[in-house]
């Protein structure tokens, strides 16, 4: 479980980032992290691995004080960054290799299977190796890692279209019961049928968390060639209007669409009025 308590944080010589800020994951979960741009994902994702300290409040990560960085912490807990910087005349194996000992539950035979599930190179230098390749080859180590934490900065940037759906699959596919999966995206589209919870963060605070069973249970997301009467938000488009109304009793449920979710949350429009059946 991650737990963060009144945790308050900012870069030096900055304003306040997070303020007083409390958030609960339980475990066993994927989790889709979003934010405007500077919102303050990537500092979140670095606080909860230890790399950064909160400067007031705590966080605490499967009982652990990730700033303590104890090793036993450390071997359950996977940061993927948006941009990593990977030695460039190693070849893929031995990275593997050098890296896999500090992963105790890190399992070799699911690290081949996805790198053949992802079309990745069995020997080539890492220097050698595309951007997407490269990402790739550093999602599979984490799903491979059988690490209870992980934490994914964009994961899907620089994958090509069919590499992205793999992502979902594969994540889906390969994630332990044990595990909590979070991932920091602007790419809606690409977690949209793959997260269990969608969690938004605006002005240092989170100001949405919920399960995505729950949101299709209280909103139908629409589209209309007029706004719906009963919408609490919408936006124009080509030929219509898609909107978010309350779900009525008897309606089916709809795909959440994320996109529209998240920007009728920022803007402060999807909590009034509260749906009939919440
Ligand atoms: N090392 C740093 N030193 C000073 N300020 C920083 C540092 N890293 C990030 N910031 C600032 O902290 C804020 C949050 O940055 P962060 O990268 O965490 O946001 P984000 O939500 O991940 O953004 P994006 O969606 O654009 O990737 C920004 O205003 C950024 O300029």
């Amino acid at each position: 479980m991650i737990l963060l308590k009144n945790m308050s944080y900012a870069h030096r010589k900055q304003t306040q980032l997070f303020d007083q800020m409390d958030w609960e994951v339980q475990p066993s979960q994927v989790i889709g992290l979003l934010g405007k741009n500077g919102a303050g994902k990537s500092t979140l994702l670095r606080l909860i691995s230890g790399l950064l300290n909160p400067k007031k409040g705590e966080i605490q990560v499967n009982g652990f004080k990730p700033f303590n960085r104890s090793p036993f912490f450390l071997q359950d807990l996977m940061l993927l960054p948006e941009e990593n910087f990977l030695p460039e005349k190693t070849r893929t194996q031995r990275y593997i290799n050098s890296l896999a000992p500090f992963y105790p539950h890190f399992d070799r035979d699911k690290m081949t299977e996805l790198q053949k599930a992802f079309d990745l190179p069995f020997d080539q230098k890492l220097g050698s190796m595309s951007y997407g390749q490269r990402k790739k080859l550093l999602i599979a180590f984490a799903l491979a890692s059988g690490c209870k934490t992980i934490l994914l900065d964009e994961p899907t940037n620089g994958l090509d279209i069919p590499s992205k759906s793999l992502f979902r699959k594969l994540v889906t596919a390969h994630m332990q019961e044990d595990q909590t999966i979070i991932i920091s995206t602007h790419q809606v589209k690409d977690v949209e049928n793959l997260i269990d919870r969608a969690v938004i963060i605006n002005q240092g605070k989170v100001i949405f968390d919920q399960n995505m069973l729950d949101i299709a249970d209280q909103w139908h997301f629409g589209f209309s060639a007029t706004p719906s009467e009963t919408s609490v938000y919408a936006e124009k488009s080509m030929g219509g209007h898609y909107f978010i109304a309350p779900l009525q009793p008897g309606q089916q449920a709809s795909q959440v669409s994320l996109e529209l979710l998240f920007n009728a949350v920022i803007s402060n429009q999807l909590y009034l009025p509260q749906p009939v059946n919440a």
